[in-house]
């Protein structure tokens, strides 16, 4: 078969997209996904995406990770199905799809793309870390002199000791100023560090706020492949109005027998 692909990019998370309105793809086959998603013997991506048709909205979003098993919500991968929607011409500049997580609205201009995530509600403060979910569960901790931290160690460590085969992500923060912050994140099924992680920069920044590091309503999270902003709002311990804004971009366009 004849596999038509794009691969787009938001901060470095990147994802194979399917055109799939034509349910062609062979959507169980967990070992041609992880395939399309491997660096050397595939595409290489960080997951894959499918965008199909929906009845009751404007597009479904089905993801997976690179492992090949389908996932939760992925935040950039969101953003770069949005964008991907409007280059097909699917939607202009405003939307409502449909992901794992349930319905979102986005909108795009000049390449950045704004995506509304779930309100967040349930937030575990433990020793020295929180735990949180944004659409994927976030495990967030804060270190210092995050640039020089191991995090595929740590990172997998955790992921497997404190959250067993389900898992987490895990993201290490480090306060830059008093409504930026820096994070580097270890995936769930990638299974390492990606550049970013679009759930997890939501997640670092609620938990920022909630623990009281930034009172800034709009927080800058710098992130191994870029800036992402999370605008956000609190009210009676709930966190709404939650929009995940940056660039989302085609890199390329390919085709690969399959
Ligand atoms: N690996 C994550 C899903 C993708 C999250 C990330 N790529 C994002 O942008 O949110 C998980 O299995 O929970």
């Amino acid at each position: 078969m004849t596999l038509s692909f794009y691969k787009y990019q938001g901060t470095g998370n990147d994802f194979v997209l399917i055109d799939n309105r034509q349910l062609q793809f062979p959507k169980n086959n967990t070992k041609l996904v992880a395939s399309l998603c491997d660096r050397k013997f595939g595409i290489g991506a960080d997951g894959l995406i499918l965008l199909e048709n929906d009845e009751l909205s404007d597009f479904k979003m089905v993801y997976y990770n690179a492992d090949g098993r389908e996932g939760s919500l992925c935040g950039n991968g969101g953003r770069c199905t949005v964008a991907f929607a409007n280059f097909l011409g699917v939607i202009d500049k405003d939307t409502v799809f449909n992901a794992a997580d349930g319905k979102h609205h986005a909108t795009i201009a000049d390449g950045i793309v704004s995506l509304q995530m779930q309100d967040v509600s349930e937030i575990k403060e433990k020793p020295g870390y929180v735990f949180l979910d944004t659409g994927s569960p976030h495990h967030v901790q804060m270190v210092k002199g995050v640039q020089d931290f191991g995090v595929y160690k740590e990172g997998k460590k955790l992921r497997y000791g404190l959250y067993g085969q389900t898992g987490s992500n895990v993201n290490f923060v480090e306060v830059l100023d008093d409504d930026t912050f820096a994070v580097r994140t270890y995936e769930r099924g990638v299974e390492d560090e990606t550049l970013s992680c679009g759930t997890g920069v939501t997640a670092v920044a609620i938990a920022m706020h909630n623990s009281g590091k930034t009172s800034a309503n709009r927080i800058k999270v710098n992130t191994q492949g870029g800036e992402l902003h999370v605008e956000l709002t609190k009210k009676d311990g709930v966190y709404s109005q939650i929009h995940l804004i940056g660039p989302a971009k085609q890199v390329f366009k390919g085709e690969i027998e399959c």
